[in-house]
C-alpha cells in the first residue's frame, strides 16, 4: 500500500491506495465516529462493494446507515441532495457522524456536497471505486449540478482520508474506464511530460492496459493533483490547471444532457480542442494530430460533435466557473507540462470551435 499526506487548510489527511482496502475501511478512519452513513449508487451496491464496506465498518458502530443513490450523473443534482440531507436528519446524524463517500466522482461529488453543508459541516471520508475517482476523491471540490452548468452549486470541504481501494477498478465497464484514462491523460499533459509520452507509447487499448502501468499513472496523477490542490486549495490561481479541457468539456455534457457522454469522454474532446487553441494562440509544438489518432485509438466518441450546436455550447462556456468579467478563460499550454490560463476573445472562440468541429467529423 503507497500513502501520500495531502496538507489542506481544514487539517491534512491521508490518501491511501493499494488492493483490497475496502475490507479493512476502519483501520483508515482518522477517529472514531458515533454514526456513520454510507452513501453509494446502485451499480456500486449491485457489485457487493456496500457488503464489503458495512461489514467493514460493522466493528466500528452500533449506528451504521446506508443510502443507495441511482447510478449515474444524473443523481448529481439537487433534488437528490435533498433527500440525502432528509436521510441525515431522519436518522439522527450531528455534527460528530461521518460519512462514507462510496463510489466514483458522482457519489464523490455528492456525499462531498452533503457532508460540507449537513450542520454547516460534517466530516467525510471518500472511498474511491474509479479510475476517474482518483481525481474528483481528492482536493475537496464537492458539489452538484445545475440544469444550466456542471458543478454551478457547491463548496471547498477537503475529507479527513481518502481510502482507494486498486481492486475495485477490475469491475469498471470499457466506457467508464475511458472516462477515468482520459483525467490520467490531462495529469501528464499539464503536469509530466514523460508520464504522457509513457501512456501514449504503451497505451494502445484501454482493455488490455497492464495494471503496473495503470496504477503507476494513477499514483503519478494522484501525486500531480496532490500538489497542485496544496498549493492553491481553493482555485485561485494554479488550480485551475487542473480545469484543462474542462471549459469544453463541461460545456458538452450539459448540452448533451447529464449522463449522455461520462464526463472523462467530454474532457477528453475539450482536451483536443484546448491544444488547438494552444497551437494557435501560443504556438504549442506538440503534435494535435498524433494526440488525436491515439484518441481515435483508444475510441473517444470525438463523433458526438456532430450532435451539438456552436452557439449553445459557446452559451454554456459563458458559464464557466474560470471565467472573469464575462470574459471567457481557458487552460491552454505553452508546451506540455506548461499551462496557462488565456483570456479569449469570444469572436475568435466562435472560429475555432467552428473550425474545430467540422475538423474533428471528418
Ligand atoms: N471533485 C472533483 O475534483 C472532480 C474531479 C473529476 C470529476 N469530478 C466529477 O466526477 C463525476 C464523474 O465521476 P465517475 O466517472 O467516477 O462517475 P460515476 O460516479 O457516475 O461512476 C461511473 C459509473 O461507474 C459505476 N461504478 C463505480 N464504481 C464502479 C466499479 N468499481 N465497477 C463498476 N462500475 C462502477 C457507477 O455506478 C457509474 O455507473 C462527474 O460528475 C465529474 O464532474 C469531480
Ligand atoms: O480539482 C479540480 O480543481 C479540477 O478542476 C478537477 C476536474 O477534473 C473536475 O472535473 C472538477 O470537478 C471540475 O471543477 P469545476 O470547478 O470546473 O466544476
Ligand atoms: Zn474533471
Amino acid at each position: 500500500m503507497k500513502t501520500l499526506q495531502i496538507n489542506a487548510s481544514q487539517g491534512a489527511y491521508n490518501v491511501y491506495i493499494g488492493p483490497d482496502l475496502r475490507f479493512e475501511l476502519s483501520k483508515y478512519l482518522p477517529k472514531s465516529y458515533d454514526k456513520i452513513l454510507i452513501i453509494t449508487d446502485s451499480q456500486v451496491e449491485q457489485l457487493g462493494y456496500l457488503k464489503d464496506a458495512e461489514e467493514a465498518l460493522q466493528m466500528e458502530t452500533d449506528q451504521l446507515y446506508s443510502y443507495t443513490i441511482a447510478a449515474g450523473e444524473k443523481s448529481k443534482q439537487l433534488n437528490v441532495f435533498e433527500q440525502l440531507q432528509t436521510y441525515a436528519i431522519q436518522n439522527g446524524l450531528d455534527r460528530h457522524s461521518l460519512i462514507v463517500a462510496l463510489g466514483g466522482g458522482v457519489v464523490g461529488d455528492l456525499a462531498g456536497f452533503t457532508a460540507a453543508t449537513f450542520m454547516r459541516g460534517i466530516d467525510y471520508i471518500q472511498v474511491p471505486t474509479t479510475i476517474l475517482a482518483h481525481d474528483s476523491s481528492v482536493g475537496g471540490k464537492t458539489g452538484i449540478n445545475h440544469p444550466l452548468g456542471k458543478n454551478l452549486i457547491g463548496s471547498f470541504h477537503a475529507p479527513k482520508a481518502v481510502v482507494y481501494d486498486l481492486s475495485t477498478i477490475r469491475t469498471l465497464s470499457a466506457v467508464e474506464r475511458r472516462s477515468g484514462f482520459a483525467e490520467v491523460v490531462k495529469h501528464g499533459l499539464i503536469a509530466d511530460k514523460r508520464m504522457l509520452n509513457q501512456l501514449m507509447d504503451e497505451v494502445q487499448a484501454l482493455e488490455n492496459i497492464h495494471p503496473i502501468v495503470l496504477e503507476e499513472a494513477l499514483y503519478n496523477g494522484i501525486k500531480i493533483k496532490a500538489h497542485i490542490v496544496e498549493e492553491d486549495e481553493q482555485e485561485k490561481g494554479v488550480r485551475s490547471y487542473l480545469n484543462f479541457g474542462h471549459t469544453l468539456g463541461h460545456a458538452i455534457e450539459a448540452e448533451s444532457g447529464y449522463g449522455a457522454i461520462t464526463h472523462g469522454e467530454a474532457v477528453a474532446i475539450g482536451m483536443l480542442f484546448a491544444l488547438r487553441v494552444s497551437q494557435s494562440y501560443l504556438s504549442l509544438s506538440f503534435s494535435y494530430q498524433n494526440f488525436k489518432t491515439w484518441l481515435e485509438q483508444l475510441q473517444y466518441p470525438l463523433d458526438i460533435c456532430k450532435d451539438l450546436q456552436i452557439s449553445p455550447l459557446l452559451d454554456r462556456m459563458k458559464l464557466d466557473k474560470k471565467n472573469q468579467k464575462g470574459q471567457i478563460r481557458m487552460v491552454l499550454l505553452k508546451e506540455v507540462g506548461k499551462p496557462l490560463i488565456c483570456t479569449i476573445d469570444e469572436h475568435r472562440l466562435f472560429t475555432e470551435l467552428t473550425s474545430f468541429m467540422n475538423e474533428v467529423m471528418e
